[in-house]
C-alpha cells in the first residue's frame, strides 16, 4: 500500500502518473461517480485513457461492487476539456484511515483541477424524494469525528457547496432540489432512532460519504458540487428493512436521467 505520510507528496505522485497516462498537461474538472452514477462519464465526451486504480500511487481496487476500478480521463464534447473520473473512492468505514479517504480529491488538485462533483448514493429522510430522485448538496453535517486535515489548520467551510454551480446545476433542472448530507461512519445503516436524530439536527440525506472528501476539496482549494441520488428511504422513514439490492436497483433505474444532468452541469 502507497505510503500516505505525506499527503501532499503522496497526491503528487498519483497525478504524475494519471497525467502521464493521459498524455496531458492538466485536467479542469474532476468527478466522483458514487453508487448509481457510473453511466455518467460515457455521456460526458470521449474517454481518451483509462488507468486502472490499482495502478495509481496511493489508490486501491474499490470495496463496493459496482464501483468502478479505474481512474479515466474524458475530453468534454462541449468544451474541450479534460474531466478526471475517478471510479473508485476509498470509503472511511474501510479502515484505510481519512488520508486514504482524501488521497482522490487531493490528487484531482494536484492533477490540476479546478473544481469538483463529488456524486453519492444516499438514504433520504424526506418522503417526496422516492428512491431514484438527485438531489443538491446544499451543506452537510460531518458526523464521523473526524477530519482529513491535520494541525493547527483552521479552513473555513462557509458556502462549502458552490452556489455558482448549484445555480448551473438548477437552470438546468429546474426540479432539482436542495438538501442538507449527513456522512456517518457506517458501514452499518442509522437506526431508526438515529435517523430522527439527524432529521433533528437538519438533515435531509444520510450517506457513509461526502464531507470527508468536501472538506479535503476546500483545503485543497477546488470549487464543489455534491449531488446525492436518494436510493431509498433512510431506516424507520420507510416500514421495510433497508437492503443493498434495493440500493442497486434505484441507482440503476435513474442511471439515464442523473447521468444525462450530471453531463450537462459539467458541460457549462
Ligand atoms: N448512512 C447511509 N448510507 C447510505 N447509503 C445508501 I445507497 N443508503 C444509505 C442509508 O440509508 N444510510
Amino acid at each position: 500500500m502507497t505510503d500516505l505520510s505525506d499527503p501532499t507528496a503522496a497526491a503528487h505522485a498519483a497525478a504524475t502518473t494519471i497525467n502521464a497516462n493521459a498524455g496531458i498537461e492538466s485536467h479542469d474538472i474532476a468527478l466522483v461517480l458514487g453508487s448509481g452514477w457510473g453511466g455518467a462519464a460515457d455521456l460526458l465526451g470521449e474517454t481518451v485513457a483509462e488507468i486502472s486504480a490499482a495502478e495509481v500511487p496511493g489508490f486501491h481496487a474499490p470495496a463496493v461492487e459496482g464501483h468502478g476500478a479505474t481512474l479515466r480521463t474524458v475530453r468534454i464534447e462541449a468544451s474541450g476539456k479534460h474531466a478526471l473520473v475517478l471510479g473508485s473512492r476509498t470509503h472511511y468505514y474501510e479502515g484505510k484511515g481519512v488520508r486514504s479517504v482524501a488521497h482522490g480529491v487531493r490528487t484531482a488538485a494536484a492533477a490540476g483541477c479546478s473544481s469538483l462533483v463529488l456524486t453519492n448514493g444516499c438514504g433520504g429522510l424526506n418522503r417526496n424524494w422516492g428512491p431514484g430522485t438527485p438531489v443538491l448538496i446544499s451543506d452537510h453535517i460531518n458526523l464521523t469525528g473526524t477530519s482529513p486535515i491535520e494541525g493547527a489548520n483552521f479552513v473555513d467551510l462557509t458556502d462549502l457547496y458552490s452556489p455558482r454551480m448549484r445555480a448551473i446545476a438548477k437552470e438546468i433542472d429546474p426540479t432539482l432540489d436542495e438538501g442538507v448530507y449527513a456522512q456517518f461512519r457506517g458501514p452499518h445503516y442509522e437506526t431508526p432512532a438515529e435517523v430522527r436524530m439527524a432529521g433533528v439536527l437538519g438533515a435531509d440525506l444520510v450517506g457513509m460519504s461526502t464531507t470527508l472528501e468536501a472538506i479535503a476539496a476546500r483545503q485543497a482549494g477546488l470549487e464543489l458540487m455534491g449531488i446525492s441520488l436518494v436510493t431509498n428511504l433512510a431506516a424507520g422513514i420507510q416500514e421495510t428493512p433497508l437492503s443493498h439490492a434495493e440500493v442497486i436497483e434505484a441507482g440503476a433505474a435513474a442511471a439515464p436521467r442523473i447521468s444525462r444532468l450530471l453531463a450537462d452541469i459539467v458541460a457549462k
